[in-house]
């Protein structure tokens, strides 16, 4: 996206102006800000829910629509269909689309739960399945589409600390083999930096991105051994002084 420009018209609050971001096909990028930055709103205009009053915004050179089919979304909440069993929950993308005959939306459905390590819960009911497991089938259900660009708006915030450093090294395994971009929404610092190739910290509106970091961690990455690398240590204290003075600037103006 360039240049472009967003406020909600109802309360005529400004929340992006001349505002740029381009990811490179395959790139991993992080978005930190506090609470009320604006990246609700990003994901829904990148998502083509929300339309800017200026600038583009484009995947792949065409511009975004909602449900756009190179468009996956992983959210806090997993939102499965209590109803479908897993492996039905995971096809029915490939189903609302028409994808390929039933038989063939099993197989692929199979494959990406194989691929998160669910396969042998593809007959169960989504509530027999723990907070990370309906994550993983979320997660599933996104890739089944194969779509470019991958939007993850906070997706491990509500697990518990094991599960959500698990998912993180399953994410990364899966990214590195499928190799989509992904544009990963967190509040946490410490997983932005494991996870992304690059940190984005976004100010508050109209403000925009106030920093961006290049994560240059070796790859591929496992939690002790990055955790323990002197760089991440110096990343963490950067990108915590970024989002400080973010909050700073906040205080002033409330
Ligand atoms: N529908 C709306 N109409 C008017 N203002 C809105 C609307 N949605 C959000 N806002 C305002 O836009 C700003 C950014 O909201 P947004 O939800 O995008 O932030 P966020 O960074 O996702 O916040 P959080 O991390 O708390 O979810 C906030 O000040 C919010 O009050």
């Amino acid at each position: 996206m360039d240049g472009m420009a967003f406020a909600y018209l109802e309360n005529r609050r400004r929340i992006f102006e001349h505002f740029s971001l381009e990811a490179r096909p395959g790139e991993f990028v992080a978005i930190l800000g506090p609470s009320g930055c604006g990246k609700s709103t990003l994901l829904n205009l990148l998502s083509g829910f929300l339309r800017p009053q200026a600038g583009h915004i484009t995947i792949d050179g065409v511009p975004v629509v909602p449900e756009h089919p190179t468009l996956g979304y992983v959210f806090q909440s997993p939102n499965l269909f209590p109803w479908l069993n897993v492996l039905e929950n995971v096809r029915f993308g490939l189903r609302m689309n028409r994808l390929g005959s039933p038989q063939e939306q099993r197989a692929v459905a199979l494959h990406f739960l194989r691929l998160v390590g669910l396969e042998q819960q593809a007959e169960e009911l989504p509530h027999r399945l723990s907070g990370g497991q309906r994550q993983r089938v979320a997660l599933a259900r996104s890739l089944a589409l194969e779509p470019r660009l991958l939007l993850m708006d906070e997706p491990f915030a509500a697990l518990d600390a094991m599960t959500r450093a698990a998912l993180n090294d399953e994410l990364l395994r899966i990214w590195s083999g499928l190799g989509q971009t992904v544009l990963f929404i967190t509040h946490d610092i410490d997983e932005a930096i494991y996870l992304a190739d690059r940190v984005l910290v976004l100010g508050l509106p109209p403000t925009g991105i106030t920093a961006e970091v290049a994560i240059d961690l070796p790859r591929p990455r496992d939690q002790r051994g990055a955790r323990a690398n002197p760089l991440f240590v110096q990343l963490r204290e950067r990108l915590s002084e970024e989002i400080a003075k973010v909050m700073t600037s906040n205080r002033r103006i409330t």
